[in-house]
Parts: structure tokens; C-alpha cells; sequence
């Protein structure tokens, strides 16, 4: 039963490894079992992995149990060692982030393209409970995906249906034991709170499985509002040598949820960040635009003129960024042109722009051109093609326009 449930979102005879993510905690122990015997029917070739991210004296030892357990199993199994932290920011975040990179980079030296991750309902009733704490909208609440693809590898969450209580009965019954992390009992960790909140709740009807629906019910509202998002972007917005232009008269019939997302998204996609803004900076800047004024906002400026709200990138953003001609600059523009002894990528700047004296006729705003990628020789600079300075170079653009309709959909 168990194995069937997982096995639903596995492909019948899959052509490349698959990996699956365990740390030795009940439920990816579990997840590691299920999929091994799965593999053995469809003739997979299954990896294992776990990071060890050196934090606790016992991680190590955790991790080779793992690899005993998989090695019993007659399965391959992978550490992958995080020693990045530098000791600022929040350490939660910056171990789990590491955790993603890591095994994206295993993954892709491996050729695997589907990871599978252990989440179960438990954790999708805990987390939910601590983005009520965050005042999350319709997207923190919703629930997780069972299948998403960040950073070119599908990530799949098989057991998202199954409660955490089974799984460790189906250990038990074949007399497996389960790492079980100290940090799990410590009050201090939010999700430690929201497991036994869960307790407290359960007598008013809240419980697992009604926050896990509730959850699914967001998930659905989420879809629907990105087809909106999508719907009305298709139809006003377009995409102007990779800036973001809604006409403000469009933009003044959005609801404000749908303005929020397309605006969100647009900087997402402007800027390169894997993170959306803050909820406040977003409302700060559907203020300014509502009052017809822009703000700079997460590496970005966004103005209005002449009738349209652009989103550019934010030049002083780029300062310290070069690349290499013919190489990708800020993961949107590629420089090609002669070759020039020591030329470098840089941002065009108020100093380039200077020595740019045609840039109006290009037809693009000042904002747009500070923030485009020029080619220097020391502060000398050579050609800034965007800026009606081309000298024999010309600027290609990464991502075509379709690419940002297509984020409106999936994020
Ligand atoms: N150290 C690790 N090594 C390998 N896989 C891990 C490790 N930690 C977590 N995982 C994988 O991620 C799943 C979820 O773990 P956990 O809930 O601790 O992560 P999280 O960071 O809270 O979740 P999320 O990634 O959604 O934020 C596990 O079931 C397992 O598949």
C-alpha cells in the first residue's frame, strides 16, 4: 500500500539514476525502503544521498548509518559535506539552502534528474501552522509541490499523503531503527512548537490531515490566481529588451492580488533572485504606483513615465559585476564583438552613458541604460551596443519574453 503510493509518482521505467534524499530521520529511511523496492520491480538505478552539514558531533556517524543501511539495501549512497558556513545569517536557512545546492550539483556530476524528498503530511500540517505565524497569503499557505523543478532537477515529494505515524510502523515492523535529531524535542525551533500545537488543536477538529486539505484547497486558489496573473499579462504586458512594461492603464483594473503576483514575479525575473521580495516592500510599492510613482525595489527600479510602469534592472545593483565578453552577465546578457586585448563586461553606468552621446535615439529610458551591460578596457569604455554605441559588439539577450508569461504559470 505504502509502495504504491509512492511508486504513483514515479515513472514506470524511468530512463536515468534517480536520487532520493535521505538524512536518517524516519521518513526518507522509510522513503529510501519504498523506492528500493520499487526500483528493483521497474529496474531502476536508485542513488542515495546524504549532507552532512558538520553542525552536530553525530552527523557524521548518522550518515554512515545511512550508507550501512543502503549498503544492505545494495544501494549506492553519497555524502555530500557542507563546511560553508561563515556564521552570519539565519543557520536553519543557510544549512537548508546549502543542502538544495549540494545535491543539485551531485545530481547534475551524476546525470539525475529527478530527486525524491521525504516530506510527509506531518510536515506539511507544521509547516502550515508556522506560516499562520508569518502572515502568509494564499501562496505561504498553500501546499507543497509533490513535483517542482528548481534549478533544471525535479524534486518529488512521493509521500506527501502519507502520515509520519505509518511510516514509522513500517520501520518497526522490519526491525529498523531511525536517527532521531536532538533539535526535534528542542522547544527553541519553531516546528518543534508547531508539532505540539497540533496536539492542542486536535480536540477543535484541526488536525494533520484538515490542515493538509486546507492546504490543498490554497494550492488550487494559488493556480488560479497565477492563471489570472497569466491571462491579464498575456494580454497587456510585454517584454522590452529584457525590462518588464505594464501600461498604467491596465495596470489600475488589476485587483490588487494579481497586480502583487504579476509585479512580484517581474522582479523575480528581472533581477535573477530566487527569492520574491518581502510582503511589505510589495505593498510599499503597490502604494507608490497606485499614488503613479515608482521605488526601487530587490535589485530593481521600477518607474513610470510615459504612461507605463517599467521594471528595470537597478544599475548600482551591477557595480561590481563583470564577465568576460561572450560570457553571460548577470545571467542576461552576452556581449559579442571583436576581440579587444583585457575588455571586460561591466555596467554601463552614469560614466558610460557619458560617453554615449546618441543614447536617446535608441529609444529606450535613461534608467533601462545605465543598467545595461557595456564592454571596458580598463575606464576606458569600448562599446555599449544598447546605447547606440556599438563599435562592431551587439548584445544578446538569455531569456526570450516567453520565458516570463511561462514563470506566471509555474511560480
Ligand atoms: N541532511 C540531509 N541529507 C539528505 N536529505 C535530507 C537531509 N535533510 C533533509 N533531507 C531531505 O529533505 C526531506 C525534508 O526534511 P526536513 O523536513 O528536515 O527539511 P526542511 O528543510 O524542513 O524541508 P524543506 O526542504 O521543505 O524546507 C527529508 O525527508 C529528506 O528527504
Amino acid at each position: 500500500m505504502l509502495r504504491e503510493v509512492v511508486a504513483g509518482y514515479l515513472t514506470a521505467t524511468p530512463s536515468a539514476p534517480i536520487g532520493v534524499a535521505v538524512s536518517g530521520g524516519s521518513d526518507s529511511l522509510a522513503l529510501m525502503i519504498l523506492m528500493r523496492d520499487w526500483a528493483q520491480e521497474v529496474g531502476a538505478d536508485l542513488r542515495v544521498v546524504t549532507v552532512d552539514h558538520g553542525l552536530r558531533a553525530e552527523a557524521a556517524e548518522e550518515a554512515q548509518y545511512v550508507g550501512r543501511i543502503a549498503a544492505d539495501l545494495g544501494l549506492s549512497h553519497d555524502i555530500l559535506r557542507w563546511q560553508g558556513w561563515d556564521g552570519t545569517g539565519n543557520l536553519q536557512d543557510r544549512a537548508r539552502r546549502a543542502r538544495y545546492s549540494l545535491m543539485t550539483d551531485w545530481a547534475k556530476e551524476n546525470g539525475i534528474e529527478v530527486i525524491a524528498l521525504g516530506h510527509t503530511a506531518d510536515d506539511q500540517a507544521e509547516t502550515f501552522l508556522m506560516r499562520l505565524s508569518r502572515e502568509a497569503g494564499a501562496d505561504g499557505l498553500a501546499a507543497m509541490q509533490a513535483k517542482r523543478l528548481q534549478r533544471g532537477i525535479t524534486f518529488l515529494r512521493p509521500m506527501l499523503s502519507l502520515h509520519r505515524a505509518e511510516l514509522q510502523a513500517f520501520l518497526t515492523r522490519r526491525d529498523l531503527t531511525w536517527v532521531s535529531d536532538p533539535s526535534n524535542d528542542d522547544p527553541r525551533y519553531d516546528r518543534v512548537r508547531a508539532r505540539q500545537a497540533l496536539q492542542v488543536l486536535e480536540p477543535l477538529g484541526v488536525t494533520v490531515a484538515s490542515l493538509n486539505q486546507v492546504s490543498r484547497n490554497l494550492a488550487d486558489i494559488r493556480e488560479t490566481l497565477a492563471w489570472y496573473t497569466f491571462v491579464e499579462a498575456r494580454q497587456h504586458v510585454r517584454v522590452d529588451h529584457g525590462d518588464i512594461v505594464i501600461p498604467l492603464a491596465a495596470y489600475r483594473t488589476f485587483r490588487p492580488e494579481i497586480s502583487r503576483r504579476l509585479l512580484q514575479q517581474a522582479l523575480i525575473w528581472v533581477s535573477g533572485a530566487e527569492y520574491p521580495p518581502r510582503r511589505k516592500g510589495m505593498t510599499l510599492l503597490q502604494l507608490s504606483l497606485s499614488a503613479g510613482t515608482g521605488m526601487p525595489l530587490a535589485g530593481c527600479r521600477v518607474t513610470v513615465a510615459r504612461g507605463d510602469i517599467r521594471i528595470t534592472r537597478e544599475a548600482a545593483a551591477l557595480k561590481d559585476l563583470t564577465a568576460a565578453p561572450g560570457e553571460p552577465w548577470d545571467g542576461r546578457w552576452r556581449l559579442i564583438g571583436p576581440a579587444v586585448p583585457g575588455a571586460e563586461v561591466r555596467v554601463t553606468g552614469e560614466t558610460g552613458l557619458k560617453t554615449c552621446p546618441d543614447w536617446r535615439e535608441t529609444g529606450l529610458p535613461r534608467t533601462t541604460l545605465l543598467a545595461a551591460p557595456a564592454v571596458w578596457q580598463g575606464d576606458e569604455l569600448v562599446a555599449a551596443p544598447l546605447a547606440g554605441r556599438a563599435e562592431g559588439w551587439r548584445a544578446e539577450l538569455l531569456r526570450s519574453d516567453e520565458q516570463f508569461f511561462a514563470t506566471l504559470l509555474t511560480h
